[in-house]
């Protein structure tokens, strides 16, 4: 990690680092190898689902399970995070995104279970991934994908972890803020590049930032634009600018009726 790296960012990374060590005592990399050759199912292709999507009319909607967030505290009161899943399955999310980092978020790794067992989509584990460990505990929690945040991480991390994720057969969303990320996700072989919009030093989201981006990425990347999109004109902005895809939580948690709001999004 370097020094030029967001003050919430370090602070978060901190904390990680904490959990994972607890995490670590709590169960060995080879109890969760166990946990992961118990369960029932395989991953629900995170990736292949966006694809087609996205090849399609539809729209690929990202629907995110998000309580709350440093910048703006708790977004819903009365939470229910298996409801909130199933309003996005009812109404047309291609996959969902749970945050799953308690302190910051007001997530829960449990939510993974809990959701998969009621709702076919699949799943993103939305986390501070910063060590082995917490792929394996990834994929033991049921999820089908993993995030991956290039300013908190070197490149050789970046293609350690995404390589362990999809031994895994976990699909990877790596995530950047700038040009100098996305320059480093080029260099990597991983099919879903998310541009986050907002600035993680003002919390001020910015548009703008997937289309300046945009114009880096090789051909075969799927595109997915994070962060700030409000309404259908922000997802055909986006679209103009070349995103395939699109991570939406805050517009979504903050309406009373999240499936009246997924539909006005999806056009
Ligand atoms: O949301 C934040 O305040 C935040 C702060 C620090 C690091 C990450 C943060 N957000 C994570 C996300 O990437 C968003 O939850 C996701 O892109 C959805 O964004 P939104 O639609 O604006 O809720």
């Amino acid at each position: 990690m370097n020094n030029a790296i967001p003050d919430i960012l370090k602070t978060i990374v901190e904390q990680k680092l904490i959990e994972v060590e607890a995490g670590k005592r709590d169960a060995s990399i080879q109890e969760l190898k166990g946990r992961i050759s118990d369960l029932e199912d395989t991953p629900r292709g995170f990736e292949r689902h966006l694809r087609e999507a996205a090849a399609s009319d539809w729209t690929a909607i990202i629907a995110e399970v998000k309580k709350g967030s440093p910048s703006k505290g708790v977004i819903r009161a009365g939470f229910d995070p298996l409801e909130i899943a199933e309003t996005y399955q009812d109404n047309g999310a291609t996959c969902l995104s749970v945050l799953t980092d308690e302190k910051f978020f007001l997530g829960h790794l449990r939510y993974l279970a809990l959701i998969r067992e009621q709702v076919g989509l699949p799943l993103l584990r939305k986390e501070f991934i910063i060590d082995p460990w917490q792929v394996y505990e990834t994929r033991a929690a049921g999820a089908d994908a993993l995030l991956l945040i290039a300013a908190i991480l070197e490149p050789q991390q970046i293609v350690d972890l995404a390589g362990l994720a999809r031994e895994l057969h976990l699909d990877v969303l790596l995530e950047v803020h700038d040009e100098a990320e996305m320059a480093t996700a080029c260099t990597t072989d991983i099919g879903l590049i998310g541009v986050n919009n907002r600035n993680l030093r003002t919390f001020v989201t910015d548009l703008s930032t997937t289309g300046r981006l945009a114009k880096m990425l090789p051909p075969g990347r799927l595109l997915v634009a994070e962060s700030g999109i409000n309404n259908r004109a922000d997802i055909e902005r986006l679209q103009a600018d070349g995103a395939r895809a699109f991570l939406i939580g805050e517009s979504l948690v903050r309406e009373e009726d999240i499936g009246a709001k997924l539909q006005e999004l999806l056009g």
